[in-house]
């Protein structure tokens, strides 16, 4: 879906596809010049990055594999209610695995606060982050995160994997989600 075909439901685009893309190239070439000679093991986390993980992987060019797990804190709103539920493990045993997890965004950073401290507790031989977007003034815990593509100011986006109501995710581009949709 494309911007145009949203009216008013966006107060205004924040990234394009193509300016997505190639940050996600570059960030490609920075994760491979630390893990090229290691195995990686990319860990997703549903349902938000699951189009930052197409796009990532392929931007790497060696052999990578991939898991997923899915949690739960934000429900239906737009703020996180800091408490996380695991809906879906991981298939894979991680300990001494290089661990790469795969984010959309940190907003609060409650989620992968949770995450991190859950998987560190499983062994990895190392663990670490790569987040699309972040926005710094909304944190409520500092997340050492090595790679991020955006910072972004502190307003609801929706696009590229990212949703309202589990709405907008197949919007093409990123943008900030009118008040009006949800005031
Ligand atoms: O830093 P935080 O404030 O914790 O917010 C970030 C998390 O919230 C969103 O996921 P959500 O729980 O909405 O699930 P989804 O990926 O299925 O949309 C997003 O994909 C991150 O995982
Ligand atoms: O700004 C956001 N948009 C969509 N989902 C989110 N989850 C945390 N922050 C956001
Ligand atoms: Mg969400």
């Amino acid at each position: 879906m494309d911007s145009a075909h949203l009216g008013d439901d966006l107060d205004h685009v924040l990234y394009t596809q193509e300016q997505i893309h190639a940050r996600l190239e570059e960030l490609g070439k920075e994760i491979w010049a630390d893990y090229h000679d290691k195995e990686v093991l990319l860990v997703g986390v549903l349902k938000g990055a699951v189009l930052v993980m197409a796009d990532l992987m392929r931007a790497l060019p060696g052999t990578v594999t991939m898991d997923w797990m899915a949690v739960s804190s934000y429900g239906s709103g737009t703020k996180s209610s800091g408490v996380v539920r695991i809906l879906k493990d991981l298939d894979t045993d991680i300990s001494n695995r290089h661990v790469l997890i795969v984010e959309d965004i940190i907003d609060s950073g409650l989620t992968l606060n949770w995450i991190r401290s859950n998987l560190l507790s499983r062994n990895p031989a190392s663990l670490e982050i790569c987040t699309l977007l972040r926005k710094p003034e909304a944190a409520k815990v500092e997340i050492d995160c090595k790679y991020v593509g955006f910072e972004i100011p502190n307003e609801f986006v929706v696009g590229y994997g990212l949703d309202f109501d589990e709405k907008y995710r197949n919007l093409r581009d990123i943008g900030v989600l009118a008040p009006h949709m949800y005031s």
